[in-house]
């Protein structure tokens, strides 16, 4: 299957990446990475341990990365992951003890390890181990295959009127992402907020009857109570797993190619990822950006739901 490395901060949404990444055979989850993002460190990393361990898949090598952004202080997502970050459910203890060495020097090991042209790099946090490895390793920009990432969004924000938690959590390390040169596929919460999880999605995980499926439908309890008091939707948008469902099937999701940067100076702007849709389509082939436009809802959450039925 597609070899990926999952560098994220669990996270509701996160922990769903994980499963999915885990429950389906297109793909090959090389190892979980971990940032500082939605909680500390040291809590993101204890839940993707703790996820991992749920799915029994405790062979899949854990790597801490940055505590905090390149520049700027950290700050959490606490009112919609609560204090632990995983808020809402039970977490087994990890068996696995977690794995020597820096997130960031095992993403470029990993890559250079690899033939050119077979690793995905999927990000779901906030991009400043990404931005690192790329300024540690600059030969790992032409040697990944593609970048599909959870972040920004072109029309809507959730952390400012116009900008993304991820994006706007470490705006430097987005906009060294977005300006090197390897292929980006963002997606942004243009796409991720038709990623609802309705009570009709979660009754169907409640079918399965498996521990995993309470499990999951136990978090999405939790985070449609966040998503309700704290940004007034009625059901929660399940934002990670977008990108490993593209992964796995990319007629999931319609994608547009068009430049796109960061804005790290503005005001009110800081942290916006700008998409340039002027320019006439088919964009040029160099345009080494595109942005996800429509999800497919029906064939997202069978993919979701499938992987949970198949970790049994
Ligand atoms: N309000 C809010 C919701 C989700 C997130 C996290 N950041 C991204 C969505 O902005 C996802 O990766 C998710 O884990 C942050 C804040
Ligand atoms: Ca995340």
């Amino acid at each position: 299957g597609k070899k990926i490395i999952l560098d994220c901060d669990p996270g509701h949404d996160d922990a769903v990446a994980i499963l999915l990444a885990l429950g389906n055979p297109a793909i090959d989850l090389l190892g979980v990475t971990t940032v500082g993002g939605n909680q500390s460190l040291d809590k993101v990393t204890y839940n993707a341990r703790a996820v991992l361990e749920k799915a029994h898949a405790a062979d899949v090598p854990v790597h801490m990365g940055c505590g905090r952004p390149l520049i700027r202080e950290p700050e959490a997502a606490a009112t919609i992951h609560g204090q632990s970050g995983l808020d809402g459910v039970e977490l087994p203890v990890p068996s696995r003890p977690l794995d020597e060495g820096h997130a960031v020097n095992w993403i470029i090991d990993t890559i250079m390890a690899n033939p050119p042209q077979t690793i995905t790099l999927v990000p779901t946090g906030p991009l400043t181990n990404i931005a690192l490895a790329a300024r540690l390793e600059p030969r790992i920009v032409e040697r990944v295959k593609e970048v599909v990432l959870m972040g920004g969004g072109y029309h809507v924000g959730n952390w400012s009127a116009v900008a993304e938690f991820n994006v706007k959590v470490d705006p430097e390390a987005a906009h060294i992402v977005f300006n090197e040169s390897w292929p980006i596929t963002m997606v942004g919460l243009d796409l991720t907020h038709q990623a609802l999880c309705t009570p009709a999605v979660q009754r169907r995980m409640e079918a399965l009857g498996t521990d995993l499926a309470s499990f999951v439908s136990g978090l999405m309890d939790f985070f449609r109570a966040s998503y309700r008091e704290n940004q007034d939707f009625v059901d929660p948008p399940v934002h990670d797993p977008c990108t490993v469902a593209y992964l796995i099937d990319p007629t999931v999701i319609t994608t547009r190619r068009c430049p796109v940067d960061v804005e790290i100076h503005g005001d009110l702007t800081l942290g916006m990822t700008v998409a340039d849709f002027r320019g006439a389509e088919p964009t040029p082939e160099e345009c080494h950006t595109q942005v996800a436009v429509h999800l497919d809802v029906e064939r997202f959450w069978d993919l979701v739901i499938d992987a949970i039925r198949t970790l049994g």
